[in-house]
């Protein structure tokens, strides 16, 4: 018995050395940063289990305090880097070699696949390269009809509670709406979420967001298999959801490969459409992400339904859960402030007038004070906190301060957003919401401030965002006087930032 457990106690020591000396490369090429204390072979694990989804804003700002921006630390044998460094992240966010995500990302896989969001090399060239065009100004500028629509039905949804008395929480009927947005711009296909349609994929998507939210910062939790075992009535839960959302995106691209096909058989596409097909296409020209995918080839090879199913997957997903935030915060937050609302609202009435039909991409442009109060809003509460990479390839920056380095291959990177927006250094009074420091030139590095991050892996739908957003406060402020009524925002992340006190406020009509 002795002879075992000395066995087992050397072998278990060869194998800690060995993990230890592999790893003797990589801990030289970061000996320049700072870090938290290491505990040999385990690392700064004690700190990797402190995070969750609420502290997750606090413990990166105590570590930067103390460490500075780019700092690293180990997770038993891996390295992770941590960065709020702007001129780090411009190296970084504009090289073409350094995109492949985070493993982190890996907790998307069974919802998503491997799409836009989470492939990386030559698929997500080739994705990138079909989709792209799809976000044309010209196709936005289609989609504005829905946006005015869609936000009209929004601002009607909102009737029963602009009594100017109910505190209510007015994240769940902008999702609504941004739902509605995404499948009829992208799919051509009417949800109806806001008008109590599709319940069941709504209802389904909600409960997955929040799980894998639960989930990301769960370290042990990312793993399929560990994650089944610890919680199988959750992994059962997320199975049924996951079968409910397949099975609604794949009946809507076969809807539209349907529609499609009459279109494009027909002689005269833009007359013959059937007002069927017309339904379900939206309208009878637009080109909508689907249709694009449901014609594109790779190789002369067409896509097939589960390539494009995981597209669809990820555009519904990351197309209306970020901008429901988004907007959801801005609208918590004008209310908070009266100031800043009755001067958008003069801006709107300005550039605008009275009437929706007016509203083109040329005055969307020129709504330059929303510009700032979206940004503002960006700022303080940015949708997507964090995001991650892995290094695959060394990757040598040169810093003014830190000087040239190296972040080895097999290192991991997380770049916090949310924290570079709220560095009293670049924003003063940083906590507040003050539009107008937008207006002013920024005194800034280009990458302190990213919501919609930057360089090729950039956000495909930030114009499309921006756009819907302003469209969707206009129609809500022209018609309601928002009130600081409920608890402030306590954000939490969930894949897309979340928070325990939902994003509440009161309404009351406007006198005509
Ligand atoms: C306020 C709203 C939005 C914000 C703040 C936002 C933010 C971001 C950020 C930070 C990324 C980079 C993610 C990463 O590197 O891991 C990203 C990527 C992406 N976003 Fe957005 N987003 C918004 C709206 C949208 C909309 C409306 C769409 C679709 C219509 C969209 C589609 C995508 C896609 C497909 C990617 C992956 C792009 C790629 O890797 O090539 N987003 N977004």
């Amino acid at each position: 018995m002795d002879a075992i457990a000395l066995i087992a106690i050397l072998a278990l020591s060869a194998l800690a050395f060995y993990l230890h000396a592999s790893k003797r490369h990589m801990r030289k090429a970061v000996s320049n940063l700072g870090g938290p204390y290491n505990i040999p072979l385990l690392g700064a694990l004690q700190l990797a289990y402190r995070f969750d989804p609420k502290n997750i804003f606090q413990i990166p700002t105590e570590l930067k305090n103390k460490y500075g921006d780019l700092f690293k630390l180990w997770a038993l044998n891996r390295l992770i880097v941590i960065s709020g460094d702007a001129e780090f992240n411009e190296q970084i966010l504009t090289s073409s070699v350094h995109i492949t995500k985070h493993r982190l990302y890996g907790v998307l896989h069974d919802w998503l696949g491997v799409g836009l969001l989470t492939s990386d090399g030559q698929k997500w060239q080739s994705r990138r390269k079909i989709i792209t065009p799809t976000f044309h100004f010209k196709i936005l500028e289609e989609f504005l009809q829905i946006f005015k629509q869609q936000s009209e039905i929004l601002v009607e949804c909102l009737a029963a509670k602009a009594d100017g008395k109910t505190t209510f929480d007015v994240y769940p009927f902008v999702c609504g709406a941004t739902l509605d947005i995404i499948a009829e711009t992208a799919m051509g296909t009417k949800v109806k979420a806001q008008t109590g349609g599709t319940k069941q994929y709504i209802k389904a998507v909600t409960e997955m967001t929040k799980m894998l939210g639960w989930r990301f910062l769960r370290v042990h939790l990312q793993s399929e298999v560990v994650f089944s075992i610890l919680h199988p009535f959750k992994k059962l839960q997320s199975m049924k959801n996951l079968r409910i959302m397949h099975e609604f995106t794949r009946n809507v691209i076969k809807e539209r490969r349907k529609a499609l096909e009459v279109t494009l058989g027909s002689q005269n596409p833009s007359a013959g459409t059937t007002s069927e097909t017309e339904q379900i296409l939206g309208t009878k020209k637009r080109m909508a992400l689907l249709d694009v995918l449901l014609q594109a080839t790779v190789d002369g090879e067409p896509l097939t339904d589960e390539d494009i199913r995981e597209e669809v997957d990820t555009f519904m997903f990351e197309g209306h859960d970020t901008t429901a935030t988004a907007l959801s915060c801005t609208l918590h937050l004008l209310a908070r402030h009266p100031r800043v609302q009755n001067k958008l609202l003069k801006e709107i009435q300005e550039v605008l007038g009275d009437d929706l039909e007016s509203i083109n991409l040329m005055n969307l442009n020129d709504l330059k004070y929303m510009e700032c109060v979206i940004k503002e809003s960006l700022r303080l509460y940015s949708p997507i906190p964090i995001i991650a990479r892995e290094i695959k390839e060394d990757f040598k920056y040169k810093h003014s301060t830190i000087g040239e380095g190296v972040l080895p291959a097999g290192s991991e990177l997380v770049m916090g957003f949310y924290v570079m927006a709220s560095e009293s250094k670049c924003f003063e009074n940083a906590n507040e919401f003050l539009p107008e420091r937008h207006q002013q030139p920024a005194k800034m590095h280009n990458f302190q401030f990213t919501p919609f991050s930057a360089g090729p892996r950039n956000c495909i739908g930030q114009k499309f965002a921006m756009y819907e957003m302003k469209v969707v406060l206009t129609n809500i402020i022209r018609t309601y006087e928002l009130l600081p009524y409920g608890e402030k925002i306590d954000p939490l992340l969930g894949i897309v930032l979340r928070s325990s006190t939902g994003m509440q406020l009161g309404m009351k009509r406007r006198a005509t």
